[in-house]
């Protein structure tokens, strides 16, 4: 097959110029991204043979080498793992898979400085890319575990590259950087310094399991014999070794190799289990959570050693989905090398392990709460809504997520907080938890339910979170106390006992009795019933549901996952104390033109429905009744 000439992907030649013009200041994590491939290649071949030992692959001497050629200025990293077809190369390296990205260099051409750029970078995967940060022309070759023809690979970054077949290419993977000239004072190194290669792969990949080999510089005359190669890496499982002998940097590096990022872990969270069923894990918290954590093919879990073993990634089975962001390894002694994905849903100490290991994250969850309030703060921010899904789900753990919960509130403007401290805070005569749901924070404050709450200064938990919508239902309580929405039911904020409000509320109710009524026969069947308020100190009305009846938030999401859900009736409230509510029950009760009247009380309802952020029935007709009375009043 001739040499064929592809143009990259869009979203590939943008990612392309920014590593080119590099928006990255540490340019030596090139080799990371590069040896991190290389181990993942040699992993995969490890289990492909496996799984099928008929595979023709030599998997006796698993291993990646790194070569320096000072005079040609390249640098080669060869792995003899499983290798790309043809047709994979393309896919694989000429474009971009991750949905995510058009998304994210829109992002990433917005950031304003260098660090922000940084941050974004970390979160997709341009592993290979990052070649160009150092070199100005990369080349690969490579050849699939049991196909006989290779495929070499090769781009300046430019907006094109080339694929021909090559007939006699090793088995794995070879990748050769032709090196830019060093530019030590924009961190450009020079790589063909067997000393600077040393020195990053101990700093980032000493615990990649494989060796990582580099043959001695070749001084010509030595002897005939030929020359060892040296070992950089220790190889040692991090897992495995005693807490003290490991430093913090090396557990960062091992996360940023499995997490796929580039930033720190903000948590790492290790455990050791002995006895019958031996485990280490060794787990990480990430700083930030990635784009896609909420898309259904997330991929989540984390990855399964067996005795040192590499055996899968993603395994899902280890941790619930509500600590899908969890990333780390799990390193078992006593599974079998071919242990399968279906086989580990119904093992009953795999079961016994996620238990473990969920209370163990929720415990480190609540240590950082205890002793690092920034750290926790940065937590809750980027994996809250996540965990919340465990409130509904996981019944077991359920105290120890309330326990590691906080919630923005009307106490404080930036501070959330928690469900302990809000019923420290509250009143003596409170007896339940209020909160409001809603789409943002600065709707539900401004929403009409909160109007009396606001002038009694009771606190309201301001929940804007979809799931918060469901977790309060399935919840119900918090030390006993009743966890109530201030839009839903009735609402009597007055002191127990207090003659003088009750015989002014019956005062009320006797004088609008009749407008109600009326009210509500006009109204028809978009509402159940038209009664007094006691919430509303501003705003003429609003709208509220019945205890048990869904929210029209959580309404629109059922049906928004394609399940039928009648139209539920709410209840208008109407506050007595306003103007316009006066002026009507007068006219009403004066006899005025009951069309005009019946306009009026239209009005008011769909008045209630947009102060709490919905959609008028009829949006033309709310404008024009809305149009014509303004007009009369000019
Ligand atoms: N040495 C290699 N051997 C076999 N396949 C490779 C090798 N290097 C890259 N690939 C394939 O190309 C894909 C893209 O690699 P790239 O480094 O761009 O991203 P990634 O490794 O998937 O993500 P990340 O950079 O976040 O780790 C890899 O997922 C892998 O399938």
């Amino acid at each position: 097959m001739p040499t064929e000439t592809f143009e990259f992907q869009v979203e590939a030649r943008q990612l392309l110029q920014l590593m080119i013009h590099s928006v990255y200041s540490n340019k030596d994590v090139f080799l990371r991204e590069l040896v991190s491939n290389a181990s993942d290649a040699l992993d995969k071949l490890r289990l492909a043979k496996l799984k099928d030992d008929t595979l023709d692959a030599d998997i006796r001497d698993l291993h990646i080498d790194i070569d320096i050629d000072k005079d040609a200025r390249t640098l080669t990293v060869r792995d003899n793992g499983i290798g790309m077809s043809y047709d994979e190369v393309g896919q694989l390296i000429g474009t971009i898979a991750n949905s995510g990205t058009a998304q994210f260099i829109e992002e990433l051409k917005e950031a304003q400085d260098r660090a922000g750029a940084e941050g974004l970078i970390g979160q997709f995967g341009v592993g290979f890319y990052s070649g160009f940060m150092v070199a100005d022309e990369v080349t690969l070759v490579t050849r699939r575990a049991g196909e006989q023809q290779g495929t070499r690979w090769s781009s300046r970054g430019e907006g094109t590259y080339t694929l021909e077949t090559v007939q006699d290419a090793p088995q794995g993977t070879t990748v050769t950087l032709h090196l830019k000239p060093a530019d030590p004072e924009n961190q450009l190194h020079d790589y063909t310094s067997p000393w600077k290669i040393r020195e990053i792969v101990k700093r980032y990949s000493d615990f990649i399991t494989w060796p990582i080999r580099m043959a001695p510089e070749s001084s010509p005359g030595e002897g005939d014999e030929a020359p060892q190669p040296e070992t950089l890496n220790s190889m040692k499982a991090l897992w495995a070794r005693p807490r003290d002998e490991v430093s913090d940097d090396e557990y960062h590096e091992l996360y940023k190799h499995i997490g796929h990022d580039w930033r720190d872990p903000l948590e790492t969270i290790r455990l050791q289990a002995e006895g019958t069923f031996e485990y280490q894990a060794l787990l990480f918290l990430p700083a930030h959570a990635p784009h896609d954590l909420f898309t259904r093919d997330f991929q989540r879990g984390v990855q399964l050693y067996v005795k040192r073993v590499f055996i899968m990634d993603d395994c899902e089975a280890l941790l619930p989905p509500y600590l899908r962001f969890v990333k780390g390894v799990v390193d078992a002694q006593d599974l079998s090398l071919n242990v399968s994905r279906e086989i580990l849903q119904q093992d009953r100490h795999i079961r016994m392990m996620q238990r473990r290991l969920t209370k163990k994250v929720l415990s480190s969850v609540k240590d950082m709460m205890t002793n690092d309030q920034d750290k926790y703060a940065t937590f809750w921010r980027e994996f809250g809504a996540v965990l919340k899904e465990g409130l509904v789900t996981d019944t077991e753990n359920r105290d120890a997520i309330l326990a590691v919960a906080s919630f923005a509130s009307t106490h404080d403007d930036s501070e959330p907080t928690t469900l302990g401290d809000y019923v420290e805070r509250m009143k003596d005569d409170q007896e339940d938890i209020y909160f409001i749901t809603g789409e943002s924070r600065q709707a539900v404050e401004n929403s009409p339910h909160m109007e009396a709450f606001r002038a009694k200064g009771i606190e309201v938990l301001l929940l804007t979170d979809p799931v918060d919508e469901v977790w309060v239902d399935t919840v119900g309580a918090y030390e006993g106390k009743t966890l109530r929405s201030v839009a839903k039911g009735e609402i009597d904020l007055d002191a127990k006992g207090d003659d003088q409000a009750d015989g002014e509320k019956e005062k009320q109710a006797e004088e609008y009795a009749g407008l109600l009524r009326w009210m509500r026969e006009q109204l028809g069947d978009d509402i159940k019933e038209v009664r007094l308020s006691s919430r509303l100190t501003v705003s003429p009305a609003c709208v509220v549901s019945d205890a048990q009846d869904l929210t029209p938030a959580l309404e629109n999401m059922y049906r928004a996952m394609g399940q039928e859900v009648p139209p539920t009736q709410r209840i208008l409230e109407l506050n007595p104390g306003h103007a316009l509510v006066k002026g009507l029950n007068q006219a009403y009760k004066e006899g005025a033109d009951r069309s005009a009247l019946a306009e009026t009380a239209e009005l008011l309802h769909a008045l209630a429905v947009v102060a709490e952020g919905g959609q008028p029935k009829e949006p033309s007709r709310f404008v024009q009744l809305v149009a014509d009375r303004l007009e009369r009043s000019l």
